[in-house]
C-alpha cells in the first residue's frame, strides 16, 4: 500500500485557555471512546510544558473508562518524580491524582533508581516495547493520542531545532543533556514515535507564539521540529487560545472552527476579505 498522505490539519480556536480546557477534555474523552471501541484500550502520551495545566478539564468528566488508559510521557526531565520540573508531577497536580487510572498504567521513569541518562532512556524504551509489543508495534509504536506543545523556538517534546536527536530513526526514546531551556537533562520520545500515531494534538496559547507558529505551519520547509510531526490522515489537530494563531497566513479564517469566539471569527473573516480585495486591486493596477 502506498504511504498515506499527511493529514491536513484541523484547527480549533478559543478565546482563552479557560474555554479551551473543556473542549480539550471532551476531545480526549472522544478519542478514548474511539480507541477503546476499536482497540480495547487507550494509549496517550503527554508532553512537558503548559499542556498539563490545560488537562485539568479531564477531572469530573463522565463515562470515562479510566481503567483502559495507558499513560506515557513524551518527554521527561531527569528529576525526582515529585520535583516541580517533572512532567509526571505536573500532570499529577493537574488531573492524574483525581482520576482512577490504575497506577501501574501510568508509565514513569524514576531517577532515584537510575541516574544515567542513557539507562533512563533505555528503561523507558523497554516500557514502551513491553507495552506495544503486545499490540500494534511494527517499526514504531502507534499511540492513540499524542498531546504536544510547541515551544518558543518551534521545539516539541524535547526535540529542539538543529539538535542531532531530530535525525534519530532507530531509538523510540533518546536522551539529551543540553536542553537549551529548563532542565538540561531529559529523555524524549523521538520524532518517528511522535509522528507515528493515530492522532496528534498540539495545544498552543498566547500571542507570543504567533510568529513562531507562522514559521511552523506556513513555512514547513524551514523544518522546525513541530513542523515534522505529521501523522497520516486524519490525525493532526491544533487547539489555539489567546491569539496564538494570529500570525498564520496560509490558512484562511474559514479553515478554523471558532469556539466561543464568534466576534473574533467575524473580524478575522472580514480582515481576510479586505486583504483579498486589496490584493485583487493591486493586481489590476
Ligand atoms: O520542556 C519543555 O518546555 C518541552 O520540552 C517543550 O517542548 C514544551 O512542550 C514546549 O516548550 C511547549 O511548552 P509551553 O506550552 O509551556 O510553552
Amino acid at each position: 500500500m502506498p504511504p498515506q498522505p499527511p493529514a491536513p490539519p484541523v484547527f480549533y480556536s478559543f478565546p482563552t485557555t479557560d474555554v479551551l480546557v473543556d473542549s480539550l477534555a471532551n476531545f480526549v474523552v472522544k478519542a478514548q471512546r474511539d480507541a477503546v471501541e476499536k482497540r480495547g484500550k487507550f494509549t496517550i502520551a503527554l508532553s512537558r510544558g503548559s499542556l498539563a495545566a490545560n488537562l485539568k478539564g479531564l477531572v469530573g468528566q463522565e463515562n470515562v473508562q479510566w481503567d483502559k488508559w495507558e499513560v506515557f510521557f513524551c518527554d521527561e526531565a531527569a528529576v525526582p518524580l515529585d520535583s516541580e520540573d517533572s512532567n509526571y508531577h505536573s500532570n499529577v497536580l493537574s488531573f492524574l491524582s483525581d482520576v482512577p487510572i490504575p497506577p501501574n498504567q501510568i508509565h514513569t521513569v524514576d531517577v532515584s533508581q537510575l541516574q544515567d541518562l542513557e539507562e533512563l532512556a533505555d528503561e523507558y524504551e523497554k516500557q514502551l516495547i513491553g507495552h506495544f509489543a503486545r499490540s500494534n508495534a511494527a517499526r514504531y509504536p502507534t499511540f492513540d493520542l499524542m498531546l504536544l506543545g510547541i515551544g518558543p523556538d518551534g521545539e516539541t517534546a524535547s526535540l529542539f531545532p538543529g539538535h542531532e536527536l531530530l535525525t534519530e530513526k532507530d531509538a523510540w526514546v533518546a536522551y539529551l543533556d543540553d536542553a537549551p531551556r529548563g532542565p538540561k537533562r531529559r529523555i524524549t520520545m523521538t520524532l518517528p514515535v511522535l509522528t507515528h500515531c493515530y492522532r496528534a494534538v498540539f495545544v498552543v496559547s498566547g500571542s507570543e507564539k504567533a510568529e513562531m507558529l507562522h514559521a511552523v505551519l506556513d513555512e514547513p520547509e524551514k523544518g522546525l521540529p513541530s513542523s515534522k510531526v505529521r501523522p497520516a490522515s486524519p490525525g493532526l489537530v491544533f487547539f489555539f487560545a489567546d491569539n496564538a494563531a494570529s500570525g498564520l497566513t496560509k490558512y484562511p479564517p474559514t479553515a478554523f472552527r471558532w469556539i466561543d469566539n464568534e466576534k473574533e471569527a467575524e473580524e478575522a473573516v472580514a480582515a481576510a476579505k479586505r486583504k483579498a480585495a486589496r490584493r485583487a486591486e493591486e493586481g489590476e493596477e
